[in-house]
């Protein structure tokens, strides 16, 4: 498919390799209602004109701060309400425009692991049933031998005892839990895995064992991931790109590598800054924004993140930037690249460590 030229995505955010998923200038907007007979006042432009693909087996982090727009994206994918504008292209095939009546092959193919496992799992059922749900549903299974099979082997593939089938889910840890949640996501043998901040509420050395499952899965099972985050320090072991947001849109995406060593976008570096570095001795420069995000249902004029860039100038206010290359798989959307080297603070071969 090819990538429409739009304010936001002069490029796609390209995966390399054949896409398992194209998404192509997504609007989702929520209508805002209020006054006396709470009629549309407003909307709130929660998602305004994103573009990227993942291919198939890749990791996509889409990060930024809680608001930004990433947990509609996701929904949007797994067709949880109808778009405002775009495409969603699943594996060759537009599902955003999909009757409900022909989604049932869609929904086997994307499934999703939410944040909290406490919440998300049936409390009144146990493991075996909550495995079984998705292997019957989409009608998986030849016979109960082979329910069976595949109820042991999905114990297996997350790292469970089998026996412990039987238990409910209380009777597990939080990291267990997310285990059954990844475990009834691979019950339906799906192309693509949605990981919406799926480890944000575990302990940080359960979040290190949950990544690396998720990590081995992705080898094993050839998965592509759309890895939902605000927390960089996470998505920068386990993810082979990155798309960042801010209000409503992708400001920037890149290979991890390209990512951590050197952001192009100043929200991008000013993320980044508050990871901590592995390296002894080494650290970031802080950079702390000024101000709050601005509200999505009233966004700013020309580059969204002007009220709060370092390096704002005439042209941000009025001009909306354009996502483009910034070198080989890089791409950013920035003003400041327009400027001679020399004069761009960004541009500089450097490393942000210091
Ligand atoms: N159903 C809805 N109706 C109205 N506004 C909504 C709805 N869902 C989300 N929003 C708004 O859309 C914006 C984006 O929300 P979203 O949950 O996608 O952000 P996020 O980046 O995932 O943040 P978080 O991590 O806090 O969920 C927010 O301003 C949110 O309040």
């Amino acid at each position: 498919m090819s990538a429409k030229l739009t304010n936001t995505s002069v490029s796609h955010a390209s995966a390399p390799g054949q896409p398992i998923l194209q998404v192509d200038d997504l609007k989702k907007h929520f209508p805002l209602r209020g006054g006396l007979f709470g009629g549309v006042t407003g909307q709130v432009y929660a998602v305004d004109g994103v573009s990227f693909e993942i291919a198939k087996g890749e990791t996509l982090s889409l990060v930024g701060e809680s608001g930004c727009g990433k947990s509609t994206v996701g929904k949007a994918v797994l067709r949880l309400f109808d778009i405002t504008a775009g495409q969603v292209v699943l594996d060759g095939t537009r599902i955003d425009t999909l009757p409900a009546s022909t989604l049932r092959p869609m929904r086997r193919r994307v499934q999703v692991v939410f944040q909290d496992p406490f919440s998300s799992l049936n409390p009144r059922m146990r493991v075996k049933d909550i495995l079984a749900e998705p292997i019957r549903n989409f009608g998986m299974a030849k016979d109960s031998a082979d329910l069976d099979r595949r109820l042991a082997h999905l114990m297996d593939t997350v790292r469970l005892p089998r026996d412990a089938i039987n238990r409910w889910p209380h009777e597990f840890s939080g990291g267990q839990r997310q285990r059954i949640g990844i475990a009834r996501a691979l019950a339906a043998e799906p192309d693509l895995i949605i990981c919406d901040e799926a480890v944000s509420a575990l302990d940080v050395s359960v979040k290190a064992q949950i990544v690396n499952l998720l990590q081995d899965l992705q080898k094993e099972l050839g998965l592509a991931l759309l890895f939902i985050s605000h927390d960089l320090a996470i998505v920068e072991h386990m993810t082979h790109r990155v798309a960042v947001m801010y209000l409503g849109k992708i400001v920037e995406v890149a290979p991890r590598r390209s990512l951590f060593a050197a952001p192009k976008h100043p929200y991008t570096q000013a993320l980044l800054s508050a990871v901590p570095v592995p390296q002894p001795g080494a650290a970031r420069q802080r950079i702390i924004l000024k101000g709050d995000v601005p509200s999505p249902i009233n966004p700013p004029s020309g580059c969204r993140f002007h009220t709060r860039c370092p390096y704002v100038f005439d042209r941000c206010r009025v001009e909306e930037p354009l996502l483009k290359p910034t070198e080989p798989g890089h791409t950013a959307a920035c003003h400041l690249h327009d400027l001679p080297a020399a004069q761009n603070p960004l541009s500089g071969e450097a490393s942000p460590l210091h």
